[in-house]
């Protein structure tokens, strides 16, 4: 890849990012890899001045204000931080300083808390407004879901004319812990971390949601003030704790080396606080001097984000457990010994799938560094080989399924092992939920929150259940009653009577879609007759392919299947397909169409062959099966001959698709 094209791969890359992570609040990259890209990123734009576009990344900073919220437009901008990743880089920035100011300089060291930086305004001590940083200029007003923050003042003891204070709003680890915890248990989607967890909660439109969610405040400067005058950042910080607002540590140094001492400790004790930090702040302590420092386009030039990587810790991995998810998917998990990492405590680290686990030869009984970084679920760095038990072996996926005992199949086209099982327990919404589908048994009224609560209040387990259902018990499932409870069971009733192609689709065999579904219902009639049917029958048939057919075959081979099937049918599902029965009389033949026919084209009699089940070939080989000769045949007649292939006339072909 040469540079210009690096350039325009990580603008993608990093703008597909901020997308998730401003506007979806779902990051799928770290901030750590973020961060580096685009500190990389600047520096081949530096390199290439003439490539820098305005719509770069490295042009902006921060998020667009979401739909549904008022703008606010920021009086002092909130700026964001310089960063530097590394001792070298931190006494790069103390030099720099120092040049400019041509003095020593006192500095103030805060931890980065990791959240969203909002702007509280105050008018004569009244909390009047509040705002999410947006891109630093405009921002969100999000005054009402911070007036459910406890922590947040609205009224202050002193009452200057107007203050307007910044802050970092974030949810105490605690909360967040909890709140996964509730999210997986109502089956909705886990935040990936708290920072991320407190920005979907700020920018909630009802702040009751935001209110039931804990988040918590830490101030960090006084963006405007009138009617008091401050000498140091130091002095702003005090004064707005005599304020009754929650400030954030700070720890002032003579020196950048003890500065970066204090940053060390922090990033050690980070377990201590009650908030996620992913950095350490530096800022000059004196205002006039920040004054003279000023600011670049992006960053104030008296202050630098020091940047902590992700944090990395040895455990050891003393199982791995399998588990099936919805789409019956395995999924492999490393359960590990207990560490403290990133301020929550571990037990488990993904293994995502069979290609990671063998690529970095994962086994049980290893030691690994596990690391977390943007995600929920720690992940494992790398393997301890040289602390490897002598007697471990190389883990591999079962291949049958650990919770129903169906044997397991890779995905064509991906990582991914999935169950077969047609009645897995582990998949049996999914299952149901697309059984009762439009396309599938078209059973009104039996959406994912209808089958969610048939299935929890134990009246179902799998489809051949839902024939035995009776109003009274339906109609006690939540948010059903009589009316709709008859109405569902009618639509059941209803659905016996569907062709066998919508059975057939809802079954969701691997492979067999709704035009699939038709052709093989059309053809062979019934369910017996294609649950008999053998593999060349089966490929016979016009767009069904070996890997259709093979999907068929083990699906019908498998005891769950055969049980699933034998409920329905003694339920009373139809199991007969109602478009005429097909002839098939041609099934598994091959045919070569030469010369020109009397009666039809050569794409009419094409047709008529495949309608009873047989092939058209192109071209003649010692598995046709007949080759058809109207006027004037050629060449393709001549090798029949040569091959003894049957040569048909069109009398003769006309007599055998006749024939019953
Ligand atoms: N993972 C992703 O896909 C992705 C995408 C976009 C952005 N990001 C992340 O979002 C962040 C966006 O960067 P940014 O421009 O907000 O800068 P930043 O997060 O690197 O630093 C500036 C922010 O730090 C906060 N802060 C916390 N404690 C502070 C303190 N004591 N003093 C001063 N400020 C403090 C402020 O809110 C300020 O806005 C980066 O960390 C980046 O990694 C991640
Ligand atoms: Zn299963």
């Amino acid at each position: 890849m040469d540079e210009k094209q690096e350039i325009q791969s990580l603008r993608r890359e990093l703008e597909q990012a901020n997308y998730e992570y401003y506007v979806l609040d779902n990051p799928s990259m770290s901030d750590y890899d973020f961060d580096h890209k685009l500190r990389r990123l600047e520096e081949l734009e530096h390199a290439h001045p003439e490539l820098i576009v305005p719509d770069s990344p490295t042009q902006r900073v921060g998020g667009k204000v979401a739909d549904g919220f008022r703008e606010v437009i920021h009086r002092v901008p909130l700026e964001s931080l310089q960063d530097v990743f590394s001792a070298e880089e931190l006494k790069e920035f103390d030099q720099r300083v120092r040049d400019a100011l041509d003095a020593d300089v006192e500095y103030d060291v805060e931890p980065k808390v990791d959240g969203l930086s909002v702007a509280l305004e105050y008018e004569n001590g009244i909390f009047v407004r509040g705002a999410t940083r947006g891109d630093g200029r405009i921002g969100e007003d999000v005054t009402e879901n911070l007036k459910t923050i406890p922590s947040i003042p609205l009224r202050l003891p002193e009452a200057l004319p107007s203050l307007i204070v910044r802050g970092e709003v974030f949810m105490p680890k605690r909360s967040f812990e909890r709140l996964n915890e509730e999210q997986e248990l109502k089956g909705e989607k886990l935040f990936a971390n708290p920072r991320n967890a407190a920005a979907g909660s700020l920018r909630q439109l009802d702040p009751k949601v935001a209110a039931a969610r804990r988040l918590d405040i830490r101030v960090f400067n006084i963006q405007a003030a009138s009617g008091r005058e401050f000498q140091t950042h130091t002095e702003t910080l005090e004064y707005l704790g005599q304020q009754r607002f929650k400030v954030i540590p700070h720890y002032t140094c003579k020196t950048i080396a003890e500065a970066a001492e204090r940053i060390r400790e922090m990033g050690e004790g980070r377990d201590a606080y009650s908030f996620d930090i992913d950095g350490a702040v530096v800022k000059v302590n004196s205002l006039s001097e920040r004054n003279v420092l000023g600011s670049t386009a992006k960053f104030p030039r008296w202050a630098a984000a020091f940047k902590y990587p992700p944090e990395q810790k040895c455990s050891k991995v003393m199982d791995i457990v399998v588990q099936v998810g919805r789409t019956g998917v395995l999924t492999p998990k490393a359960v590990v010994e207990p560490v403290r990492l990133a301020g929550t405590t571990v037990t488990n680290a993904t293994l995502h799938n069979q290609d990671f686990i063998s690529e970095k030869d994962i086994r049980i009984g290893d030691t690994v560094l596990i690391q977390k970084a943007g995600e929920i679920i720690p992940e494992i760095v790398s393997v301890q080989k040289e602390l490897r038990p002598a007697d471990s072996t190389p883990y591999r996926l079962p291949d049958h399924c650990p919770v129903c005992g169906a044997p397991v199949v890779r995905d064509e086209d991906g990582a991914h092992i999935r169950c077969t099982g047609a009645e897995c327990p582990a998949q049996r919404l999914r299952h149901l939920t697309h059984f009762a589908s439009r396309d599938a048994m078209d059973i009104e009224g039996m959406g994912p929150a209808v089958v969610e609560a048939l299935v929890s209040a134990g009246l179902v387990t799998g489809p051949g259940d839902l024939y035995h259902l009776d109003v009274e018990s339906v109609a006690k499932l939540e948010h059903m009653g009589k009316k709709s409870a008859e109405n569902l069971i009618s639509a059941i009733e209803t659905s016996k009577g569907n062709d066998l192609s919508k059975l057939l689709f809802a079954f969701g065999i691997r492979q067999v879609g709704q035009k699939a579904a038709k052709v093989l219902a059309a053809r062979f009639g019934s369910l017996d007759a294609l649950m008999s049917a053998a593999e060349e029958e089966l490929t016979a048939v016009p767009d069904i392919g070996a890997i259709t057919a093979r999907s068929l075959i083990e699906w019908f081979r498998s005891p769950q299947s055969s049980h699933l099937i034998e409920t329905l049918r003694a339920a009373g599902v139809n199991l007969q397909s109602k478009e005429a029965p097909a002839g098939d009389q041609l099934v598994g033949k091959t045919f070569v169409l030469t010369g020109s026919l009397a009666q039809f084209t050569r794409d009419e009699a094409g047709a008529k062959i495949e309608a009873l089940g047989g092939k058209v070939s192109g071209s003649v080989s010692k598995k046709t099966s007949y080759v058809v000769a109207g006027e004037a045949a050629g060449s393709k007649l001549r090798k029949a001959r040569e091959l003894g292939v049957p040569v048909l006339t069109e009398g003769e072909f006309l007599a055998l698709i006749a024939k019953e």
